[in-house]
């Protein structure tokens, strides 16, 4: 019945959790899932067993890479709701995939280390969530360990942070002795057993005694600073009136999910220690009182395709058109290529043909699956709000919008950056090659940012990828995953090259007389800088080239470019004009064409000044205000140029643009420059023109 369906959308939580490396991210969501009922064995992260980490390589580094989407289920207060979790990375060469899940979710939970409290990387996450506009409830873990201090990781999320905490939860113990919650909404104590296993639950009690003074400092807190942000508690503060229960819960949910607008991000925070079972139930109670449902997350925006670009907002209503993103591939060992799909609007069916505008194709819905943590669930329908994986879209890649043909939409597109460190592969037998092929394909498939192509001079398989870490977790997964035997170079950043100089004409005639048929072409080509990639006009009149030939030639030319005739790179920043050329009826073909057009292109690369290209990368460095001479320093001498300073709540932000080639090991450098006080994103911003020396190095090698 469609009020059904609609009304269990508001039911419905679409929800990541992101993490520093080790705050316990994998952790709580293995709990999360025992919790809910969807994994019936909890795995701990030292012996390897957890659900969503599955790939040995992840195992290993011991940090999450791949996010698999697990849906559960969990009641508050009698309402069912459906919980979907998508386990998003934390490391930063793995941006893109943290972006790719931000931009599906809805909301977040923060998981800091109650020690270490908030590190370098979980202001990164922090900020691209603020980028995204989504939602936080940030849960301080490990309140169990030595020096496990929730107050002044508050403090932390407020300065370093700059949002604004409602403390919701006072630990009851310390340390070993930490044995649950003050529930400062409730004003009740939540304590589980000392020993308590998964899933074990708490005992309500009073608030004890020793506790009660500073629990009534920190709900006073509370009401206040709720108060100064809502306008409806706002009235009961002044009037001195306690908000009952549920209202205070309400203006808590209402901050939270309004706060990404405004000026500040307004985030509740508990505690607990998930890897000793304590204060996970009330995490997830707080995941549904106070994260969006995809009906708060509001309507979905995208353009219109064909239609300059024309902008189109879709209801998160079952009743509207069709309008989905797919977020991820995976290949699952038993269901084949499985794409995980957020629906934003309207409804899919088994069965149904849905339209890929990108591709201008239809492609059928075969099965739908919930997956959850141990099995999966066939469902005949999937609406607005819901995340699911589909069996049987062929074409469809991450990143790419299903619509309805009759009222097409391309939801805003993920950006995929250039990758710009590679790493050569070389198996080591033919099988080797055949099981690369077949791996590369799968992977790149998985990881958008993975690229992947030949070395036409050395025959090497070139992985290219967002940084040092990503290209080897890849490459470990090709080896151990896939069985391939192979020799792997130095990652080395991925120059390209251009040319400075139009050349007016080459002419180069291709010849060759073998026995029986002969290959014959000739072609005459300029060259000249373009302001893109590559761009080929075709001046021909009189049918000197005949027209059936012209895309072997503009293949010729492509094959040119890509091997550069400095270093090898790839070339870019090229137009080429084919002015003439001359064809024999019986001996000319596509491949004399492709062939001459490849020759004649060398040579106008050649003559053309050709320069070696660098990718710059867009450097962010957030660091307190005393390092920032030193921070400025370093990027200068790294070749960089700083573009702008300011002030992000209390700390100092340097942007700058920075040659990739001098951020080998910044993360460290910058680390040890500021004892850990500063840290930075950085993102692929452009290729510019190598110095002298930078492009003498690269070339002699
Ligand atoms: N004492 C204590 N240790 C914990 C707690 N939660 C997690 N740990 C431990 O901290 C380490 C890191 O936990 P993970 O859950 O793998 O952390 P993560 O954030 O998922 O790490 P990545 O996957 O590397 O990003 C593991 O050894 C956990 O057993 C906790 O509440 N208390």
């Amino acid at each position: 019945m469609a009020t059904t369906t609609r009304m269990g959308r508001a039911s419905v939580r679409n929800i990541g959790i992101m993490a520093h490396i080790d705050a316990g991210k994998t952790t709580t969501t293995e709990r999360i899932l025992y919790y809910t009922g969807t994994s019936h064995k909890v795995g701990e992260v030292h012996d390897g067993t957890t659900a969503t980490d599955f790939l040995p390589e992840e195992r290993e580094h011991g940090i999450t890479i791949a996010s698999a989407a697990v849906t559960c289920r969990w009641t508050v207060d009698g309402a069912v709701h459906t919980v979907n979790l998508i386990d998003t990375p934390g490391h930063i060469d793995f941006t893109v995939e943290v972006e790719r899940c931000l931009r599906v979710l809805d909301g977040t939970v923060a998981v800091f280390d109650a020690v270490a409290g908030v590190e370098p990387q979980s202001e990164t996450v922090w900020r691209q969530a603020d980028r995204y506009g989504v939602p936080r409830v940030c849960f301080v873990n490990k309140m169990d360990r030595v020096g496990a201090d929730m107050a002044r990781t508050v403090e932390m999320i407020g300065d370093r942070l700059g949002a604004v905490p409602l403390v919701l939860h006072l630990p009851v113990g310390a340390e070993a002795g930490f044995r649950g919650v003050v529930d400062l909404v409730g004003m009740r104590a939540l304590v589980w057993p000392a020993d308590a296993g998964p899933g074990e639950a708490y005992e309500v009690a009073a608030v004890p005694d020793e506790l009660a003074g500073e629990a009534r400092r920190w709900r006073a807190r509370l009401l206040e600073t709720v108060a100064e942000h809502d306008e409806a508690l706002m009235e009961l503060y002044v009037r001195g009136e306690e908000p009952a229960e549920a209202e205070l819960h309400a203006a808590v949910r209402r901050l939270t999910v309004g706060s990404v607008d405004g000026p500040v991000t307004v985030t509740p925070v508990l505690c607990g220690t998930a890897f000793k079972n304590k204060g996970v139930q009330p995490l997830l109670d707080a995941v549904v009182r106070y994260l969006p449902s995809p009906l708060d997350a509001g309507e979905a925006v995208g353009v219109r395709p064909g239609d300059a670009g024309a902008a189109v907002a879709r209801p998160p209503s079952e009743d509207a058109p069709l309008a989905a993103l797919a977020f991820k591939i995976t290949g699952d060992p038993h269901l084949g290529r499985l794409t995980f799909v957020r629906l934003y609007s309207g409804r899919l069916d088994t069965g149904d043909r849905v339209y890929n505008p990108l591709r201008g194709e239809k492609e059928r819905i075969g099965k739908i699956y919930r997956m959850h943590a141990a099995t999966r669930e066939e469902v005949p329908t999937a609406v607005a709000g819901d995340i699911v994986a589909v069996m049987g879209l062929r074409r469809t890649g991450t990143g790419e919008t299903l619509c309805d043909a009759a009222d097409p939409i391309v939801l805003d597109s993920m950006d995929f950056p250039d990758p710009v460190i590679e790493v050569a592969v070389e198996p080591r037998s033919r099988s080797d090659r055949d099981r690369l092929s077949s791996a590369v394909v799968r992977l790149s498939e998985e990881d958008p940012s993975l690229r992947v192509h030949t070395d036409a001079e050395s025959g090497q398989t070139i992985l290219g990828g967002m940084g040092e870490l990503h290209l080897e977790i890849q490459v470990a997964r090709l080896l151990r995953e896939f069985g391939v035997e192979a020799r792997v170079g130095r990652p080395r950043v991925a120059y390209r090259e251009t040319i400075r100089r139009a050349v007016a004409a080459v002419d180069r005639t291709h010849r060759k007389q073998t026995g029986g048929r002969g290959q014959f072409a000739r072609v005459r080509i300029a060259v000249e800088p373009f302001d893109g990639g590559y761009e080929f006009v075709d001046e021909v009149t009189g049918g000197r080239v005949p027209r059936e030939f012209v895309p072997a030639v503009d293949r010729g030319c492509r094959d040119a470019l890509r091997l550069g005739v400095l270093a090898g790179y790839e070339v870019t920043g090229v137009r080429v004009r084919l002015l003439d050329g001359a064809f024999h009826t019986e001996d000319s073909s596509d491949l004399a064409f492709r062939t001459v057009a490849l020759d004649a292109m060398r040579e106008a690369l050649a003559q053309a000044d050709p320069a070696l290209l660098e990718p710059v990368m867009a450097v962010e460095v957030t660091t307190p205000e005393d390092c920032m001479g030193d921070v400025i320093g370093d990027l200068n001498a790294r070749r960089g140029r700083v573009r702008s300073l300011a002030e992000r709540r209390g700390a100092r932000v340097v942007s700058a643009a920075v040659p990739l080639a001098e951020m080998f090991g910044y993360v460290g450098d910058l680390r040890g420059r500021t004892s850990g006080r500063a840290s930075f994103v950085m993102e692929f911003d452009s290729y510019a023109q190598a110095p002298d020396a930078v492009a003498a190095a690269v070339v002699g090698r």
